[in-house]
């Protein structure tokens, strides 16, 4: 059975050792320009940096370097910690996007917000593999559902009340998987948002982030996946 290429990305290097923790055998280190690639166990690790615009400005550039190398991924998978909605992804748990939304890319207007897709612009919505979904979630009993890519984490209940009503499916908010999944659909690679949920989303109360647990979920959650993802076959839905 042939292997896919996987590329991991998450925001900050802390999140990419909690997945590099699932992997065994050492790490390479491969710098690219704008971005270094770590190897570990045939997986390849980025810390694509916080924020849509600096992840899938890292991605795009890792999954240029492979297709030019001439071993291009087979997939890309956004991962780290989240904000989760209550009750639905409570704090420690993992959830697996069926559909990775940008929730503020659009314009205010006097009725509210619209979102880019009715301004006649781009997309707000990409969907990964529901085979795979479906997979990911058995094997780690992750739950599934929206995931909003936000460039302002939320900090009130207004603020939460508001994504809930505009997205009822959404079980978590981050900020790095719409723009993962852009540069991955410039490169026609198919995506998977994977996130440990260490806060819940709404009043902003930084110092109750459950970080460490967060990490330790992740971890534990790709080391159900290591043959999951590199042995899925891309030409299932
Ligand atoms: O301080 C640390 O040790 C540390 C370790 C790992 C990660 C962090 C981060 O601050 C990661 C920022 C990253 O987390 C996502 N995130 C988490 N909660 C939320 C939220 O409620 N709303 C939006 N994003 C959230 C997000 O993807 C950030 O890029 C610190």
């Amino acid at each position: 059975m042939s292997s896919v290429r996987v590329l991991v990305a998450t925001a900050v290097p802390a999140e990419r050792e909690a997945v590099a923790r699932a992997f065994t055998g050492p790490v390479r280190e491969l710098p690219l320009p704008g971005t270094t690639v770590h190897r570990r166990g045939g997986h390849d690790l980025i810390a694509a940096g916080v924020g849509p615009a600096r992840a899938a400005a890292s991605t795009a550039a890792a999954l240029t370097a492979a297709a030019l190398g001439g071993t291009p991924y087979g997939l890309v998978v956004s991962a780290g910690i989240a904000g989760g909605f209550a009750p639905a992804a409570p704090v420690g748990s993992l959830v697996v996007a069926d559909e990775i939304t940008v929730a503020d890319l659009g314009a205010e207007t006097g009725d509210g917000f619209l979102p880019v897709t009715e301004l006649g612009f781009g997309t707000i919505t990409h969907r990964p593999p529901e085979a795979l979904v479906r997979v990911v979630a058995e094997a780690t009993g992750a739950r599934t559902g929206t995931v909003l890519t936000v460039s302002t984490a939320t900090g009130s209940a207004a603020r939460a009340d508001a994504l809930r009503t505009r997205h009822p499916r959404a079980l978590a908010e981050a900020m790095e998987g719409f723009g993962v999944a852009e540069a991955a659909a410039a490169h026609h690679v198919p995506v998977l948002e994977i996130r440990a949920v260490s806060n819940p989303v709404g009043p902003r109360d930084r110092a109750a982030w459950r970080i460490d647990d967060a990490l330790a979920a992740l971890t534990e959650g790709f080391g159900k996946l290591t043959d999951v993802l590199t042995r899925w076959n891309p030409h299932e839905p």
